[in-house]
């Protein structure tokens, strides 16, 4: 593929995800199969989608002198924005082969007066530079513009977590995330499956938040001999909520919105594939996706079904679980480095409904828990009221209900001494282990 096509697929890429919300990492890895592109292709496409979708608001920042107020389609926004990053952020294009390919893109897609258009908006920038944020004198619009995140967003961060973690976590979303993989246990162990890895040329070490983490430095992970059948690519952090659950052999487990299923997978794995994982999420297609998983890393011991969990107590009696696992549906505002858009079509009034929503599960899945059993909780978002205010507020309507004190003891070295602990569970932000952000806790009955 040439270049200028693999300019051509980025835009429309930015134009399906940065307008319709679509899975970033999904269409980008449909894209790269769908078009055979060599490896450095890969990495330039996946770059450019990522780098302009992260830095949305900082390169229209960037536009603003340049182009007015003056009304553009989408797609000449999205190729301004793609332009301009390739031409402030990376070295290794020079900029009159990314001028000329953004005009030829213009040229095929409109008519003359919008690529003469667009080659003066981007020479006028290669002469003159872009902006200095320091012009921005308020902190919060300057964190914002810098590091591309909505002003709200900002503002709500340093409300609840203080100017510095929040800045420290806005930088943080803008970095290159580190790939993870979570090797099958019952098919090799760690050091085998790290041998493996580092005989097929990619640099490998450990990850600390559980044993069977492995953090891949370099290299495209999917096409290992290992993959799918022996690893699964999932963050270190997500890893740690299944780690959390205190599982033994032979429990009966609930995990109430499983899909994909990388923690029930996960969860089977810990049991040595005994007991009984009975994984539930939303609809059929989302449910296909966990026994597809389970099916690929051969695991019996998860039963899936559709349902809606805020009605499980139409087909479960009360205390018959061991474990229950609540991976909410969340913001996702924790996972921004590889789902930029999602910081783009997020609001307050979403993190409001979504608490609600966690609040029903948690009434509808609390009853099934046994005497003795436990429940985690767990988001991959950062924010109070779907995290610590949600814990808070179920103690108060459970009042016979605790966090487990045992939690804490049981967290990883790494974990024992971060900012995010609290009397409700832990908060894991982003810039914790350049991973993605989680919120656990765990939950029992008093007795
Ligand atoms: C954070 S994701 C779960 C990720 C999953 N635990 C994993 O590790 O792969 C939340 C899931 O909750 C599901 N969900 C949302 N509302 C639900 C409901 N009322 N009942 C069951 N599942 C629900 C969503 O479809 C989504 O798949």
């Amino acid at each position: 593929m040439s270049k200028k096509n693999l300019r051509e697929v980025a835009l429309q890429l930015l134009q399906q995800v940065g307008e319709h919300g679509g899975y970033s990492h999904i269409l980008i890895n449909q894209a790269i199969q769908k078009n055979d592109l060599s490896n450095q292709d890969k990495g330039l496409l996946t770059e450019i989608v990522y780098g302009s979708l992260q830095r949305k608001l900082t390169l229209q920042f960037y536009l603003k002198p340049f182009v007015g107020n003056k009304k553009l389609d989408k797609w000449v926004q999205w190729l301004l924005y793609m332009s301009v990053y390739q031409m402030v952020y990376l070295d290794r294009v020079p900029d009159h082969a990314i001028i000329n390919e953004a005009v030829q893109i213009s040229k095929k897609k409109g008519h003359r007066g919008i690529s003469g258009f667009v080659n003066g908006v981007l020479r006028n920038i290669q002469r003159k530079g872009v902006a200095d944020f320091s012009t921005i004198e308020d902190p919060v619009e300057r964190l914002s513009v810098e590091t591309s995140h909505p002003a709200w967003m900002v503002e709500r961060w340093v409300d609840q977590y203080g100017y510095e973690k929040t800045s420290e976590m806005c930088h943080s979303n803008i970095i290159q995330k580190q790939v993870s993989v979570r090797v099958q246990p019952l098919k090799l162990t760690r050091n085998q499956a790290m041998d493996i890895l580092q005989s097929e040329g990619y640099e490998v070490s450990e990850a600390g938040l559980s044993p069977q983490g492995i953090h891949v430095d370099t290299g495209n992970v999917l096409n290992s001999s290992l993959f799918p059948n022996q690893i699964t690519i999932q963050d270190e952090t997500s890893m740690l909520v299944s780690e959390m659950m205190d599982l033994e052999e032979n429990m009966k487990v609930l995990d109430a919105c499983s899909a994909p299923g990388g923690k029930a997978t996960h969860i089977a794995e810990k049991m040595k594939d005994s007991g009984e994982v009975l994984a539930y999420d939303l609809h059929a297609k989302k449910v296909k996706l966990v026994k597809d998983k389970a099916e690929t890393l051969n695991l019996s011991n998860i039963q899936t079904n559709p349902y809606d969990s805020r009605k499980l107590q139409e087909v479960h009696s009360e205390e018959t679980f061991d474990r229950i696992l609540l991976d909410a549906p969340c913001s996702g505002l924790g996972v921004l480095r590889s789902k930029p858009d999602i910081k783009y079509h997020k609001n307050v009034s979403d993190i409001e409904q979504l608490s609600t929503i966690q609040n029903e599960l948690l009434h509808s899945v609390l009853p099934l828990m046994k005497k003795d059993g436990k429940l985690v909780y767990s988001t991959c978002t950062v924010d109070h009221a779907e995290n610590e205010w949600q814990i808070d507020k179920v103690l108060k309507e459970f009042p016979e209900l605790e966090v487990d004190q045992s939690f804490f003891d049981q967290l990883p070295k790494e974990c024992q001494s971060l900012d995010g602990l609290s009397e409700f569970g832990l908060q894991i932000f982003p810039q914790d282990f350049q991973a993605d952000g989680f919120f656990i806790t765990r939950l029992q009955w008093k007795y």
